[in-house]
């Protein structure tokens, strides 16, 4: 007969410990349970990850459920593992009949991330147990202290389960107590007979571990003492196994036992895991053979099923035999130094690690199936120079570590263990989105339906960068247009462009109460109220803000056409995947369910369990937060053309969100390219690619030679901004924690208002002090530290040369201009930017304020202090009043550069302000006067 038949006679059951589609539709399954004996199934994540991730039997149902738009990784191993597990139940069901439910059972481990989480293991075994519907499935529980009382909980609630990770008599004794527990707790009037339990007992493992330990002592030991403790080999798992056997028998009898198995309730049944033989010095069928006992379970894998069923050899109660040399093989140990609770506690806590590193590879294995089968549509490639020991390590770190977990589960543990939880509502925002992309496709017809001739969206930093974006990749040419500059020759610009009538607003703002949006919301209301009159203005305005902030009070109470929330658990810089990138999107003309689409693509491909090497905003983030501890702090962009406008956006939320206390990474966007050589060591660069299109290529290919680190992201179209957006946020949030900060504050902004706000209310700046230099319409200006540093220079040109003297190794130069941001005077800066960088060697960064503040400005002030300033002002010759304020936008800009300047040199800050008279011709005097100075 066949053995594996056979063992039914003496009451063992044997189970395959394995599972795969192709081994249930291919038939073999069946075979195994109608022809061999097997009566049940196990599985585990290290047995999904080689059936999953390493065949294609699921690409099918992967590609159906990518196409529904389920793309995450977790949601699509559930529903892989799901069915599987069903369709082994339905070919287990007959022995579940025949057995009249004893047998016949499939299980299903729970999520090894949550071994050591009660709360998150009830919740998890619930939903598997719901979502299986099979009465004949167990789910899997390890048998961790915190696993513990939530086998007993699910016991109570009727749930099958299969106790995992046992090593240790003392645990399975806790485990067993907890069965009894969990029935007593289930109504008088149930069935106890429907709930089923097995506590699977690891085997081969123990011999691993305790046989290395005997051969260490048996080379240093001779003659009789050698052979004793070479005797021992291969014996201590099975001794083992066998006390528990004997503390099953004594525990599942007795009144308080008793008492539940007239209620129908069966024991609970020890089951033998880990039954493959590790080493070939023993006969396969060891861990089969010896263990043979009444009530008792056998998960073999498919190796060991094959070798017993050809030459294993049943017998009755194997287990129950020699319990007597079972006791001394165990006493023998600690003689010899061997401490096996420590042993078994140790297996336990790598158990569970196994178990999650195998979750690791087997989600990276499905989220590369879903690349593959998608078509990866966006790809990120690297050139590490001499970092990738440390970005792998460190990569590898993040993975043990579960930190993506953490990220998604809002652990503050791993920033600054501030507020950061509470600014986590972007994580979801793609979802959140599909869920309201009626009323943005709503908003988009209406917009459409108005027949506007321009759009022009005002609001500054977080609220404005994003649309700025979208317009120039999505829909560049669209009479979309932004206002974020308090620059009296700015906004009459913005006037000339648009007609006045026939031009929608939108006013955002995150806050509501920020004095820019808030300035361009009088100013044009009375602009379009004078055009179209009082009453009707208002329908030329929609408004987005934070529920609860005074500009939708102000917004409802004028009557404004529409007016959309923000969400107060996304920061502004966090924002464009919410209303405020979304809306402007809407209204910009951007197919909003292919933009939405992207966006669901990236949230599920950076999903919490996405792990670190296939989790592209993890593996950005990893690197730019571990480069940046090595000295390379200065992200320089480079973009190919269909993509020149996203640095802008990056800059804000990588300096706002990593520059502070006096840590982070400073941004470098539009910087003019130079040659490889011109760079400094600080550098790194992120290059942004539309598929097709160069992105410097020439100076890219001859940084990395140089030992520049150079990550380069490509995207197939442009809609694949929105993975972009998406997968920069995560990889800003991931560098943040290596930096120790809270990624998601911005305390220095808000000092630089505070400043400029006392200066309007002190009836505005005031150039009191005398100039440095002043000639010709131009004056150079310096708090008495930095004036030090000029002292002597007769000239402009001396000024500026004792200025940049000061800047030296890992330093950085900023150009900060309070004027009209325009090509022109953009042209100007970047000549002096490449001036600068090619004579110092430092990155130069270029803000047009009051813009910049809302953005780099906090890396500015509140960063390293490695920022040389360059601030720059005008006169205002054409100046525009702000309506019903008493003041001119003129005098707002320059309290605004008063009070940034302020900041900076109160913070000791190297910084001097350049003042124009004239801007056109003046700042093409102090191009020339930086160059000069540099010769
Ligand atoms: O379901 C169970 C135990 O309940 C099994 O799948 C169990 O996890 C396996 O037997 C073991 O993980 C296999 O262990 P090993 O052979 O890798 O040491
Ligand atoms: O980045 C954010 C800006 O400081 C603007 O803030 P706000 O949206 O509250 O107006």
């Amino acid at each position: 007969m066949n053995p594996l038949k056979e063992l039914e006679k003496f009451g063992q059951a044997p189970w395959l410990d394995n599972l795969g589609r192709g081994l249930v539709r291919s038939g073999d399954l069946a075979r195994l349970v109608q022809e061999e004996g097997i009566k049940g199934v196990t599985s585990n994540p290290a047995i999904f990850e080689k059936s999953m991730g390493h065949t294609n039997e699921y690409d099918d149902e992967i590609r159906s459920l990518l196409d529904a738009g389920k793309a995450e990784i977790g949601l699509i191993f559930n529903s892989l593992a799901i069915t599987d597990i069903k369709a082994a139940c339905d070919v287990l069901r007959p022995v579940y009949d025949a057995t009249k439910k004893a047998d016949g059972f499939v299980s299903m481990e729970c999520n090894p991330y949550l071994a050591l989480d009660t709360e998150a293991t009830l919740v998890e075994a619930r939903h598997l147990w719901k979502e299986i519907g099979r009465e004949n499935a167990m789910i899997k529980v390890p048998a961790t202290h915190e696993g513990i009382p939530a086998i007993q909980t699910l016991l109570s609630e009727g749930i099958n389960i299969n106790v995992t990770l046992l090593f240790s008599q003392e645990m399975y004794k806790k485990v067993a107590l907890a069965y009894i527990a969990g029935l007593e707790g289930l109504p008088k009037d149930y069935d106890l007979s429907t709930v089923s339990s097995v506590a699977s007992f690891f085997v081969s493992r123990i011999d691993a571990k305790i046989d290395a330990l005997l051969a260490k002592k048996a080379a240093e030991a001779t003659g009789d003492e050698k052979a004793r403790i070479e005797a021992l080999a291969g014996k201590t798992a099975i001794a083992n196994a066998k006390l528990a056997y004997v503390a099953y028998e004594e525990i599942f009898s007795g009144p308080r036992w008793e008492a539940l198995a007239k209620r129908g309730a069966r024991p609970q049944r020890l089951l033998w895991a880990s039954t493959g033989v590790k080493s070939k010095a023993y006969p396969d069928t060891l861990y089969v053979d010896t263990l043979i006992g009444d009530n008792t379970v056998n998960t073999m894998p498919p190796a060991t099923v094959e070798a017993f069923r050809d030459h294993g050899k049943p017998a009755a109660d194997t287990i129950k035999a020699d319990v007597e040399g079972a006791h001394a093989v165990l006493a023998a140990l600690p003689g010899l130094g061997i401490d096996l609770d420590a042993i078994t506690t140790k297996l336990v806590e790598e158990g569970v690690e196994l178990f999650a590193v195998a979750a690791d590879n087997l989600f990276g294995a499905i989220a590369g199936k879903c690349d593959e089968i998608t078509g990866k549509k966006l790809r990120i490639s690297w050139s590490l120079a001499g970092n990738e020991e440390a970005v792998t390590a460190a990569q590898k770190a993040w993975t043990k570590a579960g930190n993506i977990r953490k990220v998604w589960a809002k652990d503050t543990t791993i920033w600054a263990r501030a507020d950061e939880d509470k600014w986590l509502g972007w994580l979801d925002a793609p979802t959140k989105a599909k869920g309201h992309q009626a009323s943005l496709e709503a908003f988009q017809a209406k917009v459409k339906a108005g027949s506007w001739s321009d759009v022009v969206l005002l609001g500054m930093g977080g609220s404005s960068l994003g649309a700025e974006v979208l317009r120039e990749v999505l829909v560049p040419g669209t009479k979309f247009h932004i206002l974020d500059s308090t620059d009296p020759d700015e906004v009459q610009t913005l006037d000339k462009n648009i007609a006045i009538a026939t031009t929608l607003f939108i006013v955002a703002s995150k806050s509501g109460s920020t004095l820019e949006p808030n300035l361009f919301k009088d100013y044009y209301f009375d602009r379009v109220a004078q055009a179209v009159g009082k009453n009707k203005a208002a329908s030329h305005f929609v408004a987005i803000t934070d529920p609860g902030s005074s500009l939708e009070k102000d917004a409802t109470a004028e009557g404004f056409s529409a007016i959309f929330p923000g969400e107060k658990s996304i920061g502004g810089r966090y924002s464009v995947l919410s209303n405020f990138g979304l809306v402007a999107a809407a209204a910009m003309g951007v197919n909003i369910d292919a933009f939405i689409k992207e966006a669901l693509a990236a949230e599920a491909a950076c999903g919490p369990l996405s792990p670190p090497p296939t989790n592209p905003g993890a593996q950005i983030g990893i690197a730019l937060g571990t480069l940046a501890l090595r000295g390379r702090d200065k992200l320089t962009v480079l973009a190919s053309k269909g993509l020149s406008s996203f640095g802008a956006w990056l800059e804000q939320l990588v300096a706002e969100s990593t520059g502070k206390l006096g840590k982070g990474i400073i941004p470098f966007d539009g910087e003019p390219v130079g040659s490889a050589s011109a760079y400094g060591e600080d550098r790194v660069f992120v290059v942004l690619k539309l598929k097709g299109e160069e992105a410097h290529d020439n100076l890219v290919g001859a940084l990395k030679p140089l030992g520049h680190p150079v990550i380069e992201v490509e995207v197939d179209g442009p809609y694949q901004l929105a993975r972009l957006f998406y997968i920069f946020e995560i990889a800003t949030a991931v560098a943040g924690s290596f930096l120790g900060i809270n990624p998601f504050d911005q305390p220095d902004v808000e000092a630089a208002k505070v400043k400029a706000r006392a200066l309007m209310e002190a009836g505005g700046a005031k150039d009191s002090e005398k100039p440095v230099f002043a000639r010709n319409g131009i004056s150079v200006y310096a708090d008495p530290a930095n004036a030090k540093a000029l002292a002597g220079a007769e000239t402009l040109e001396d000024c500026l040369a004792a200025h940049f003297k000061r800047v030296g190794a890992g330093d950085y130069i900023a150009l900060v201009a309070f004027i009209e941001r325009n090509a022109a005077h953009t042209a100007d800066f970047d000549a002096m930017r490449a001036a600068l960088r090619d004579k110092t060697g430092a990155a130069v960064g270029l803000g047009f304020g009051p813009r910049f503040l809302h953005s780099t400005g906090q890396g500015y002030k509140g960063g390293p202090a490695s920022g040389v300033f360059l601030q720059v002002t005008c006169k205002h010759v054409h100046d525009v009043a702000v309506p019903g304020r008493g003041y001119t936008f003129g005098a707002v800009i320059d309290a605004q550069a008063a009070g940034d300047l302020a900041v900076l040199t109160e913070r000791g800050r190297r910084a001097i302000r350049v003042h124009l008279d004239t801007v056109d011709e003046g700042l093409k005097t102090l191009a020339r006067a930086v160059e000069a100075a540099l010769k």
